[in-house]
């Protein structure tokens, strides 16, 4: 990632859950920042540029298709479009659809090699709307998807939610997603500090995250993994890049890892079927340990466990 690449966020969250407000209300609180938007629709008619306060200039919409499945050469072109026309921005915003899934997105951000050092996505934000999230997980396998998959979840809306099944309601999210900092609001308004630099906070998350999880709501789960034996890391990235493909259903992989090689916490996390891996920081014993969590649909955890055990040194 170069230092001067053009960050980008990505907002999600089912149909009607407070996209839109939310972009605005990014607009109005960064008014020192110069936006670029992108916009997704499912419709023939773009409408959510008319929705959009302020000037129409940098504003691009991508209709007639969802952005993670048929649009994705359109995206390209709009990009291409954006960084060679003179409109000068700090910011990509981009909407996706509310039936998009974010990570193909993301991934053509964090793994195109055209986009590389141009762009840089900075995270991803799901609207969740408060009085119907519930439901909606159950019949859309799509909003599960969106939530397991972002940085950060706005529990919007919940002027429209008794209070008392606010903690209902944020116990199902964590357990779908539980990196993300899940945050109540109306009409999306947060402060930046929930909003901006939320990759980077991102792997903090799993490193703090030294519990075991295991939940389960609707098709999707997660596992973790905990070892303490240091672990081949090319088995494992061999392992990883065969695993993925094969397991679509797989949203996200995320953890830290134990190798002799180095004496810092290997972050590993997966969008998709792409995966990468960082430096953490230094494990604060001299023997280290593994965890990792995977989140999906139909986990099967005896052959997870049987193939990391297999890249484990003893
Ligand atoms: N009561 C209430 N209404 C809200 C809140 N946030 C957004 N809305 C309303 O919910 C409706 C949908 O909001 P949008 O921001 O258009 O939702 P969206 O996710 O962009 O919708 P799509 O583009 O159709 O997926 C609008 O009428 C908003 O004014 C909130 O916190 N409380």
């Amino acid at each position: 990632m170069q230092q001067n690449s053009i960050k980008v966020t990505i907002l999600t969250g089912f149909l009607g859950a407070g996209k839109t407000t939310l972009l605005n209300h990014i607009i109005s609180q960064n008014p020192q920042t110069q936006y670029a938007i992108i916009e997704n629709e499912f419709g023939k008619v773009p409408l959510d540029q008319e929705l959009i306060d302020g000037p129409k200039e940098g504003i691009f919409e991508l209709a007639n298709g969802c952005i993670c499945c048929n649009i994705n050469e359109e995206l390209l072109k709009v990009l291409t479009k954006l960084i060679t026309s003179d409109f000068k921005f700090d910011h990509l915003l981009i909407e996706t659809t509310g039936i998009a899934d974010p990570l193909s997105v993301a991934a053509t951000f964090m793994f195109d090699p055209h986009l590389q050092g141009i762009f840089s996505l900075d995270g991803i934000i799901a609207l969740a709307d408060a009085p119907t999230v519930l439901e909606r997980i159950e019949q859309e396998s799509v909003t599960a998807q969106q939530l397991s998959a972002a940085h950060n979840i706005l529990l919007n809306k919940t002027d429209l939610l008794p209070k008392e099944e606010w903690n209902k309601v944020k116990e199902v999210l964590a357990s779908l997603n539980p990196f993300a900092e899940i945050i109540p609001c109306q009409y999306g308004q947060v402060d930046n500090e929930h909003l901006f630099d939320l990759r980077k906070r991102d792997y903090k998350m799993v490193e703090k995250a030294d519990q075991p999880i295991h939940h389960q709501h609707g098709q999707i789960r997660s596992f973790t993994w905990q070892s303490g034996n240091a672990l081949d890391l090319h088995k494992f990235e061999a392992w990883l890049s065969m695993f993925l493909p094969m397991n679509p259903s797989v949203y996200r992989v995320k953890g830290k890892l134990y190798s002799k090689t180095y004496d810092r916490k290997i972050i590993v996390q997966s969008v998709g079927t792409q995966f990468y891996f960082t430096q953490g920081s230094l494990f604060e014993e001299e023997r280290g340990d593994n965890m990792l969590v995977f989140i999906g649909n139909n986990l099967d955890q005896e052959s997870i466990k049987k193939a990391l055990s297999d890249c484990e040194i003893n």
